[in-house]
Formats: C-alpha cells, sequence, structure tokens
C-alpha cells in the first residue's frame, strides 16, 4: 500500500516517531515521510493512507512545523473529500486541560475539509511508561490490516 507519513513537531518527538512507523512499514509498503512544514494539503491526495503524528504545543497548540499547514487548510479550503488519514497525537498529561488538543485541532481542521478519519485518535502520554513506537505501531498496522480485508 502506498502510505504517506507526516509529522508535525516543535522538539522533533514526533518526528522521531514518524521515522520509527516509516522504518517499521517500508518493509511491507511504499512509505514516504515529510514534515508538514514542507508539505500542503493537495499532498494528501497521493497515497491510500496518510499517517500524521503530531504534538500539541504551548497551550494546547499545534507545534510550529504543522502551523503553515494548518494556515494553508484554513486559507486555501482544499476539497479533501477522497483523502483519509490517520492521526496519533504526542501529548502529556501534565497539561491535563488541553492534553492532545494539538493533533485534535489538526484532524478537525482536516475533517472540516472532507478528509475521513480512520479510527480513533490516540495520543501518547509522555507521562506514561509506554515507549511511543510501541503505542503507534500495532495502532497503525491495526489500520492498515482493516483496509486490506
Ligand atoms: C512548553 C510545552 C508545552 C506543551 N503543551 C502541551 C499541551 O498543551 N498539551 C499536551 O498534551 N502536551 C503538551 N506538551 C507536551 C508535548 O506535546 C510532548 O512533550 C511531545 O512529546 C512534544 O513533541 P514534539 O517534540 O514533536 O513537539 C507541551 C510540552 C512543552 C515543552
Amino acid at each position: 500500500m502506498k502510505i504517506a507519513i507526516f509529522f508535525g513537531t516543535e522538539t522533533g518527538n514526533a518526528e522521531m516517531l514518524a521515522e520509527d512507523i516509516a522504518t517499521g512499514l517500508e518493509a511491507e509498503h511504499e512509505t514516504s515521510l515529510a514534515d508538514l512544514a514542507d508539505s500542503s494539503p493537495e499532498d494528501l491526495k497521493v497515497a491510500e493512507l496518510n499517517v500524521i503524528v503530531c504534538s500539541s504545543y504551548g497551550e494546547g497548540e499545534l507545534p510550529a512545523s504543522a502551523k503553515p499547514f494548518a494556515a494553508q487548510l484554513a486559507d486555501s479550503q482544499p476539497d479533501l473529500s477522497d483523502v483519509r488519514f490517520a492521526i496519533f497525537g504526542l501529548g502529556d498529561s501534565e497539561y491535563a486541560e488541553t492534553y492532545g488538543f494539538g493533533s485534535m485541532k489538526l484532524a478537525e481542521l482536516l475533517v472540516a475539509r472532507g478528509a475521513r478519519a480512520l479510527d480513533e485518535r490516540p495520543v501518547h502520554d509522555a507521562a506514561s511508561a509506554d515507549l511511543p513506537e510501541d503505542v503507534a505501531l500495532p495502532w497503525v498496522t491495526a489500520i492498515i490490516d482493516g483496509l486490506a480485508t
């Protein structure tokens, strides 16, 4: 399957996780990896599945590298009705009031443009003992298996 992996990051954690996902999938799939800062909404129309890893920053805001992409979504109002995506958030429950808000905001912007969100939208909690890749790889594999059946 053609799978495009994107990340939105402030300090690099989402990029590292996106790289882990790409490495985990590349043996069986045709993968690409890109920073949302270098991407436009049209880039979501290329692959059969878009996997997005996005953190939260500030007070539940998008991380810096996702902000220009979000602005393009709002400004250019692209039709994303043929796009499907799965989004994985990185957050920290110490920020109790805004936990996981960054990935949630990005998902809402995509859905507002017609894109279809696959699955729930998990958020990895930096305060937990789990490693993000141990959560994200089974999650993405289950989504791909679900699409293949
Ligand atoms: C200044 C700062 C603000 C943050 N704000 C939030 C927040 O509002 N909600 C949340 O869930 N996580 C928040 N986090 C946690 C980050 O999302 C988490 O550390 C994540 O792994 C960062 O990933 P990145 O390096 O890809 O940006 C914040 C972290 C920092 C350092």
